[in-house]
């Protein structure tokens, strides 16, 4: 009696599942150069910058990318480490640890990391991905807050990638994971230690990443996300309205962007004689550019400067166990119902034997969990 094949063993292939982690990408060296191809394919994304392209473009190319990638590639190296930029150092130790830990949970999942802008692309992994068998991938962004120009965009390119590709693994994605207590805890935890360490601040400032505050007119959940970020971190940390303020950063071009903003409140705090401010930035999964320049040393010498005694930068979450298992929970609770435990390669060995040379049907192999 011939053998059938069929589905999952059509070509030989089991379901397999992974998790592809998506960050936003940095330049590959901290020269103007490398600078400009990045901010050439991050600005251009019509997701980050909503101004049409037929007036955007000469101002793009005119204006910006000949004046910012010498000034930006300047305050990259003050920041850049031996094995790298730092967003791209701790983006990939975070899926070499997820991978380790959704190990340790008994799952057989494949974890890859990509970059939406730079490398290694979203493109590119993907098709490793696919080429290592994956017949199923959990899209996981590295923004908790959901924002139009950050995750969509990531979207963006996992479904172009789908449109290039003959056969589209199955596709799951994760929007959001902003008020997820195991992220919730993993951000106080790292605040308690280091309170732990260097005593405890007058004020503390949780900053965001801004966006043009037209987005939240139009619909963008980012900032209702921040905002309830913070609440909750808060509460968890146990402040007081007055101990706490919530802020957003890097503001771009002349637009109005969402406010408070960070650099302003933080002088006024040191003009009104606050002593000791302590800043954290808990949209920020790992610390980066906006992080150890912009905060570290930007606004730093702003509150210094302003009068403040003593500033002090509380890291991203980056490496700290907390955050992987946080990351491990969100990443489970999106692939319930995905089988992520492969059949016993073994048993599943013999019983294609068995069924080849016995004749038992094909519906009498172990059903692919
Ligand atoms: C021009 C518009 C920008 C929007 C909108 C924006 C949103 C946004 N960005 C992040 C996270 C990061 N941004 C980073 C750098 C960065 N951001 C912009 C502009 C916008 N961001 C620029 C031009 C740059 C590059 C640096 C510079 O030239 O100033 C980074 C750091 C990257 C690194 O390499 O370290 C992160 C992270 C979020 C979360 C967000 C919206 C919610
Ligand atoms: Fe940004
Ligand atoms: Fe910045």
């Amino acid at each position: 009696m011939p053998f059938q094949t069929e589905p999952p063993y059509t070509h030989g292939q089991a379901a397999r599942t992974a998790v592809l982690l998506c960050n936003l990408g940095t330049p590959d060296e901290p020269t103007a150069p490398a600078v400009r191809r990045y901010l050439a394919d991050f600005l251009g994304d019509p997701r980050v910058v909503e101004i049409p392209r037929l007036a955007w473009w000469p101002i793009l190319h005119g204006i910006i990318l000949r004046t910012r990638p010498a000034k930006s590639a300047a305050k990259y190296a003050s920041i850049w480490t031996p094995e790298g930029s730092p967003l791209a150092v701790w983006t990939a130790k975070q899926a070499t640890l997820l991978r380790g830990w959704l190990g340790q949970a008994g799952h057989h999942v494949l974890v890859r990391h990509a970059m939406r802008y730079g490398n290694p692309s979203i493109a590119s992994q993907l098709d490793a991905l696919k080429a290592e068998g994956a017949t199923r991938i959990l899209i996981l962004p590295l923004y908790p807050q959901y924002s139009g120009t950050t995750t969509a965009s990531v979207f963006d390119a996992v479904y172009g990638w789908a449109a290039r590709t003959r056969n589209v693994p199955e596709l799951r994605f994760v929007n959001r994971y902003h008020d997820h207590p195991g992220y919730i805890e993993a951000l106080a935890r790292s605040i308690e230690d280091y309170w732990r360490h260097h005593g405890t601040p007058d004020r503390l400032v949780m900053s965001f990443h801004g966006v043009p505050e037209r987005t939240l007119h139009l619909g963008d959940p980012y900032h209702c996300e921040s905002l309830k970020t913070g609440r909750l971190l808060a509460q968890r940390l146990g402040l007081r309205k007055e101990q706490y303020q919530l802020t957003f950063q890097s503001r771009f071009g002349k637009a109005k962007w969402l406010e408070p903003y960070t650099q302003p409140t933080v002088e006024a705090l040191g003009r009104a004689g606050t002593r000791r401010v302590d800043v954290v930035c808990p949209g920020f999964t790992s610390d980066c550019l906006e992080t150890l320049e912009e905060i570290n040393m930007e606004v730093r010498e702003a509150f210094l400067h302003a009068g403040g005694k003593e500033f002090h930068y509380i890291p991203c979450l980056n490496d700290s166990h907390a955050f992987i298992t946080a990351l491990s929970q969100v990443a489970q609770q999106h692939l319930a119902g995905w089988p992520t435990t492969l059949p016993d390669a073994a048993q599943q060995a013999d019983a294609l034997a068995q069924a080849l040379a016995g004749g038992a049907p094909a519906s009498a192999l172990p059903a692919p969990r």
